[in-house]
C-alpha cells in the first residue's frame, strides 16, 4: 500500500493517536521534523499549527497540507510519526516502508539551520531558554516583551523553545546567528553525527528514571488501596475479598442511560464535552465513591485497569484541606503523593509533556472547604499558590490541560460552575439487589450464616432497601449477630442500623466474659460517647475529618477509647509528622455528632433548630476555639462558602432518629426527659417550618393545568427526617398542609431508601396526586417500598427507573385494590412477557384505569396476547403506549381484535414495534370500527403500501381519527405523497 493509501485509510486512527491525549507535543515534534525535513515550508507551518484552533482541527490541516505533497511527502510524515509516537500508541497502525526523516542538504544560512535542526534545538534549548534568551535580549535582537511572550507560562518548555525559535526566525538572519554563536558557546553547537545517539541515551535515562518513579508509585498506590478503612485494618478482608461492582450509570447526549462498568469511567463512553478532562462521579453518602476510586487505584497499581495510564496520581480532599502551604504543581504531586529517588526534574518534566500519560483523582470534593469557583485563573506549573487554586484549576483544566482527571463528589456538591468543566458525570448509584446478595456472600464465609442474613433482609424489605447503600450494607452485615440475636426495636430507618453499630463496638470490648451488653448500655458508655461526638460535631462544623492525637486528648479522648475502633488511623500517602485519625465512615463521625447534639446537656438550646436551618454554614463558637487549627486564616473569611449541608443534613436526620419515641428508653437514663422533650418540640418544628418553605414555593397553577409541586433540593430529605422520627402524627400533620394534584420528583436521587421515606409521609395527603418519579433508581426494592401510598396515587410515572417483572408484580397486584389509581407510565424500564399478564388482570379488574404506557421493555407477540385478553374485557382505558418494543403484526393483530369494541381508547402508539402490513390491515378494522380513536401512531415499522392502503380503506369510514403517524415504513417518497394526497389524516 503506498503512503498515500496509509493516510488515506487510517486518517481517524492517525488523528486519534496525534491528539487523544489533548497535548500538542506529538503534533508539534512532527512540525519539527518535517520542517527540517522541508516537507513543510514555513507558510505551511503557520497555516497548521493556529493556536486558536483546536489541535485536531490542526492535524487534519497537517494531514491534507502533506497529502496534497505526493507520495514522498507523505511517507516522510509516518516515517516522523513512526519516530514520535510511543510504541503503546503505534499497536495497529501502519506506517509504511522504513525512511528515515533526515535533513536534506546543509543549509546556507542561519535561518535555514535552525529550521533544519529544530527538532534537536528543541530538545536542547529546553533546560537552557533563560541563557538563549538573555543572548538575544543583550545583543537587542529581542526585547523584554519579546523575551515575556516567549515564556508565557501556559507554555510547556518544548512549546516555549518553538517559540523562541518562530520569533528568531521573524526576526532574521543576525537573531538567527546570535542564537546559533550561543549554542556554539555553551557546547550544544550544531548537532554531530553522535547527537541522535547522545540523545537517545540521554532519553532511554531519563525513562529509566520515569520508570523507577513508575515504579514506586504503583506500589505505594497499591499498599494504600489493598484494605478498605471500614474494615479498620483489622485484615480480615482485602479490598479484592470484598468488592462488589456498583451500578454505575452515565447520560449520553440525547438524554439516554447508559451503564458503565468501572473500566468505562475513564473511557469515551457518555462523554458530553470533548474540551474538559474531568470526570466526576457522584453519588449519595456511602453509596462507595471512595471505594470506587481505591479500586481504581488497585488495578492500575496491578496493571490490571487504565493500561494506558503510565502515572496515576491519587489525592483526598479531605487530607488537601489539612495542606495550608501554597504549593507549586510540582510539589502538590511529588509531596502528596510520591517522592522520586531521583531526578526529580525530569520526571516533572516528563509529566509536563505527556499529560495524556497522566492521571490525578481527587476523593470527596463536597469534603473540601471552599467551594469550586474558577474566579482566580492560574496556569503555570511551578509558581506556588494555596491548594484551592492548584486544585481548581486543574479540575478546569487551565493547568495541565489534557491531564485527564477523576473526582468524587456527593451530588449536593456539584454547582453549575464546576458542571461546566466536566467531561461527564457518572451516576454511582449504590448495589443492585443482586449486588446485596453477592456482598453478603463475600462478607461471610460461611455459607449458611450469609443465608440467614439474607433471609432476614428479605423478610424485612425496609431494611433491605437500606442495604443499596453499601456503607449501611456493610453495618448490617458486620451487626448480624445483634440483627438475627433479635432486638426490641426492628431496625427500620438509618438511626437504628447505626445504633447496631454502637452496640455491636462496645459489646467487642465489653468486659463480661460472653460479651453481652445490658439494657443501659448507652448509659455506660456515656462519657466515651459524648466526647467522640463533641469531636465528630466540631469536625463537620469546620469541615474536619482528619484529626491529630492532640486535637483527641483535648477532647479527652484516652487510648481506650481510641481503641474501641470508631476512630482509624488515618492512610496518608504524604510525608506526615505525627499520627492522624478519622472516623471509621464520614457517616459514622454524623451520627456520633447527632448524639451529642442530643446527648450533651450543655450544648446550648439553638443547636437541635440551628442543624434544620438552610444555611447551617456558620460555625458554632465551639468550633471556632477547639479547631481552629483546621481553618486557615486564609480562607476563613470565605468561610461563609463552606458548604458541609450534605452531612449536617444527614446529622439532622439521625438527630431526628435518636428523638424518635422508639428509643426513648434508651435514652432515658441519658438525657433527661424535659430536654428530650424540648428537643422533641424544636425538631418537629424544624421539619414543620421546612415543609412550609416548600409549600409556599408552588407556584399557582396556570389556568387548564394541574396544581403542582416540583421538590426542591431539601424536599426529599425533610421527608427522610420526618420518617426517622418514625411518628405517624407527625407525617399527618405535615402531609395535611399539603394540596396539590401533581407532585414532581424526577431526577431526584430516588431509590428505594427515599421510597421507604416518601411513602411513609406522602400515605398521608388528603388527596390524590400524580406522583412523579421519572429518572430515579427506584428499582423493584423501591417499588415494593411505594405500595403503603399506592392508594394516594392517581398516577404513577415511573420512567427510567430499572424496575423488572417482579417489582411491577407487587405495583399491580396492590394497584388493583386501589380505587384512585388510573394512570402508569413505565417507559424504559425492564418489563418483559412475563409482566403483561399481571397488567391484563388489572385492566379487567379496574374498569376506571385510563392510561398505560409502556414503551420502550421487552414486550413481544406473546406479552400483547396477554395484554390483549385484558384489554377485551376493559372498557374505561384511553391512552395505551408500547412504543419500542417488538410486538410484531402478531401481537399488532391481537390488540386490533381486542381493542375494536372500545368505546373509549383514544390514543394508541405502536411505534417501533416491526409492524408490517399484516399488523396495519388489523389496525384498520380497529379504525374502522372505533368511534373513540383520535391518534394512531405507527411510524417506525415495516408497514408497505398494502398496509397503508387497508388504513385509507379503513379511514373513509371514520371520523373520529385524527391523525395517523406512518414515519419510517416501507414506503418509496412517491409513495408516501400519492397516499397521503389519498388520505390527508396520514403523516409520512
Ligand atoms: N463496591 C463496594 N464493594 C464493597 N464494599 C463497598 C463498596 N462500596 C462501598 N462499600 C462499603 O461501604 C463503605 C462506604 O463506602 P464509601 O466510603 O466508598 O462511600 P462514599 O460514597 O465515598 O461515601 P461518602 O460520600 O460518605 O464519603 C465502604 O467503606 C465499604 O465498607
Amino acid at each position: 500500500m503506498t503512503a498515500h493509501q496509509l493516510i488515506l485509510k487510517q486518517r481517524a486512527e492517525l488523528l486519534a493517536v496525534l491528539c487523544g491525549g489533548g497535548s500538542a507535543e506529538p503534533l508539534d515534534c512532527v512540525l519539527d521534523l518535517l520542517l527540517a525535513c522541508e516537507v513543510l515550508v514555513w507558510e505551511d507551518y503557520l497555516s497548521i499549527r493556529v493556536v486558536e484552533k483546536p489541535l485536531c482541527s490542526n492535524v487534519r490541516q497537517l494531514f491534507d497540507v502533506v497529502y496534497d505533497k505526493g507520495e514522498d511527502a507523505c511517507s516522510l510524515l509516518l516515517a516522523a510519526m513512526n519516530q514520535v509516537l510511543p510504541e503503546e500508541q503505534k499497536a495497529g497502525l501502519c506506517f509504511g516502508k522504513e525512511c528515515a526523516v533526515l535533513g536534506k542538504n546543509r543549509p546556507d544560512t542561519a535561518t535555514l539551520t535552525l529550521l533544519a535542526d529544530r527538532p534537536v534545538l528543541v530538545r536542547k534549548l529546553r533546560d537552557n531558554i533563560d541563557g538563549a534568551l538573555n543572548a538575544l535580549l543583550t545583543t537587542g535582537c529581542f526585547t523584554i516583551k519579546d523575551c515575556d511572550a516567549v515564556q508565557l507560562p501556559v507554555y510547556t518548555p518544548s512549546q516555549q523553545v518553538r517559540r523562541l525559535l518562530d520569533q528568531v526566525r521573524f526576526k532574521g538572519e543576525t537573531a538567527a546567528k546570535t542564537l546559533l554563536q550561543y549554542l556554539e558557546q555553551t557546547e550544544t553547537t550544531r548537532p554531530n553525527p553522535e547527537d541522535k545517539e547522545n540523545h537517545l541515551s540521554l532519553h532511554t535515562q531519563k525513562h529509566k528514571y520515569c520508570l523507577l518513579y513508575q515504579k514506586k508509585l504503583r506500589s505505594s498506590v497499591a499498599a494504600q488501596s489493598h484494605s478498605l478503612s471500614t474494615y479498620g485494618g483489622t485484615g480480615r478482608f482485602s479490598l479484592d475479598d470484598i468488592y462488589t461492582d456498583g451500578l454505575l450509570e452515565v447520560m449520553d447526549g440525547s438524554g439516554e442511560t447508559l451503564t458503565l462498568g468501572l473500566e468505562d469511567v475513564v473511557g469515551p463512553l457518555g462523554t458530553l464535552n470533548e474540551d474538559a478532562d474531568t470526570v466526576l462521579v457522584s453519588g449519595e453518602a456511602g453509596s462507595g465513591k471512595s471505594t470506587l476510586l481505591q479500586r481504581l487505584h488497585l488495578l492500575w497499581a496491578r496493571e490490571a485497569l487504565l493500561t494506558n495510564t503510565f502515572l496515576l496520581f491519587p489525592f483526598s480532599c479531605r487530607k488537601l484541606n489539612s495542606e495550608h502551604r501554597e504549593l507549586s504543581l510540582k510539589e502538590l504531586l511529588f509531596l502528596h503523593c510520591c517522592w522520586p529517588d531521583r531526578s526529580q526534574d525530569e520526571v516533572f518534566q516528563f509529566i509536563l509533556d505527556h499529560p495524556n500519560l497522566a492521571l490525578f483523582t481527587f476523593d470527596g470534593l463536597d469534603e473540601f472547604k471552599q467551594g469550586f469557583t474558577d474566579e482566580e485563573r492560574h496556569c503555570c506549573p511551578t509558581k506556588q499558590v494555596p491548594i484551592p487554586i492548584l486544585l481548581f484549576n486543574l479540575l478546569q483544566g487551565t493547568l495541565m490541560k489534557g491531564v485527564m482527571k477523576v473526582a468524587t463528589s456527593r451530588p449536593q456538591a456539584v454547582g453549575p460552575s464546576l458542571k461546566h468543566y466536566l467531561r461527564k458525570e457518572v451516576l454511582l448509584k449504590g448495589f443492585s439487589p443482586g449486588g446485596i446478595d453477592c456482598y453478603v456472600k463475600k462478607h461471610h464465609s460461611d455459607p449458611a450464616m450469609a443465608r440467614r442474613v439474607i433471609e432476614s433482609l428479605q423478610a424485612n424489605t425496609v431494611l433491605l432497601s437500606l442495604c443499596h447503600i453499601p456503607v449501611f450494607c456493610w453495618i448490617v452485615t458486620k451487626c448480624h449477630q445483634e440483627l438475627l440475636g433479635g432486638q426490641d426495636v426492628i431496625p427500620q430507618t438509618i438511626t437504628d442500623v447505626s445504633l447496631l453499630v454502637l452496640q455491636h463496638f462496645f459489646q467487642r470490648k465489653s468486659p463480661q466474659p460472653q460479651g453481652v451488653l445490658g439494657k443501659a448500655w448507652l448509659e455506660e458508655h456515656l462519657d466515651t460517647v459524648l466526647k467522640l461526638g463533641q469531636l465528630a460535631l466540631e469536625g463537620l462544623e469546620a469541615s474536619c475529618y482528619v484529626f491529630s492525637g492532640y486535637e483527641l486528648q483535648r477532647n479527652g479522648l484516652t487510648e481506650q477509647d481510641v481503641s474501641l475502633g470508631f476512630l482509624i488511623y488515618c492512610n496518608d500517602l504524604s510525608v506526615t509528622d505525627c499520627k492522624r485519625y478519622e472516623f471509621l465512615h464520614i457517616t459514622l463521625q454524623c451520627f456520633f455528632a447527632a448524639l451529642y447534639v442530643v446527648l450533651n446537656r450543655n450544648s446550648d438550646r439553638s443547636a437541635v433548630s440551628r442543624l434544620f436551618q438552610p444555611q447551617y454554614r456558620q460555625l458554632s463558637g465551639l468550633s471556632q476555639r477547639c479547631l481552629g487549627h483546621c481553618i486557615d486564616s486564609s480562607v476563613e473569611e470565605v468561610e461563609s462558602h463552606v458548604t458541609e449541608t450534605p452531612n449536617l443534613q444527614i446529622t439532622a436526620q439521625f438527630v431526628s432518629g435518636l428523638l424518635s419515641q422508639r428509643h426513648h428508653n434508651l435514652l432515658l437514663e441519658c438525657c433527661p426527659t424535659a430536654v428530650r422533650e424540648r428537643k422533641v418540640k424544636q425538631v418537629v418544628k424544624s421539619l414543620s417550618k421546612g415543609m412550609q418553605r416548600h409549600f409556599k414555593s408552588i407556584p399557582r397553577p396556570v389556568e387548564g393545568e394541574k396544581k403542582s409541586m416540583h421538590a426542591m433540593p431539601s424536599f426529599v430529605w425533610l421527608i427522610k427526617c420526618i420518617y426517622e422520627m418514625q411518628d405517624n402524627s407527625i407525617a399527618q400533620d405535615t402531609m395535611a398542609k399539603l394540596d396539590v394534584e401533581h407532585l414532581k420528583l424526577t431526577y431526584c436521587n430516588i431509590g428505594p431508601v427515599e421510597c421507604t421515606a416518601l411513602s411513609y409521609v406522602l400515605k398521608y395527603l388528603r388527596n390524590p396526586v400524580g406522583l412523579q418519579l421519572d429518572n430515579n433508581s427506584v428499582g423493584d426494592v423501591g417499588a415494593e417500598q411505594l405500595l403503603p401510598c399506592l392508594h394516594i396515587c392517581h398516577s404513577l410515572y415511573l420512567r427510567n427507573n430499572n424496575i423488572s417483572d417482579e417489582g411491577i408484580r407487587k405495583l399491580l397486584e396492590k394497584g388493583m385494590k386501589c380505587e384512585s389509581f388510573q394512570k402508569i407510565a413505565l417507559f424504559n424500564n425492564n418489563l418483559t412477557d412475563a409482566c403483561t399478564q399481571h397488567f391484563a388482570l388489572l385492566l379487567k379488574s379496574k374498569q376506571n384505569f385510563l392510561s398505560l404506557r409502556l414503551g420502550n421493555n421487552n414486550i413481544t407477540s406473546q406479552g400483547a396476547e396477554q395484554l390483549a385478553e385484558g384489554l377485551s374485557y376493559n372498557q374505561s382505558l384511553q391512552f395505551l403506549g408500547l412504543w419500542g418494543n417488538k410486538i410484531g403484526d402478531r401481537g399488532a393483530e391481537a390488540l386490533a381484535a381486542a381493542l375494536k369494541n372500545s368505546t373509549t381508547l383514544i390514543w394508541l402508539s405502536l411505534v417501533d414495534n416491526g409492524v408490517g402490513s399484516a399488523g396495519a390491515c388489523a389496525l384498520a378494522k380497529l379504525i374502522s370500527q372505533s368511534k373513540t380513536l383520535e391518534q394512531l401512531w405507527l411510524n417506525k415499522n415495516c408497514i408497505s403500501r398494502e398496509g397503508v392502503e387497508c388504513l385509507i380503506e379503513a379511514l373513509k369510514m371514520n371520523s373520529s381519527v385524527k391523525e395517523v403517524w406512518l414515519r419510517g415504513n416501507n414506503l418509496s417518497p412517491e409513495e408516501e405523497e400519492e397516499l397521503s394526497k389519498q388520505e390527508s389524516r396520514l403523516t409520512f
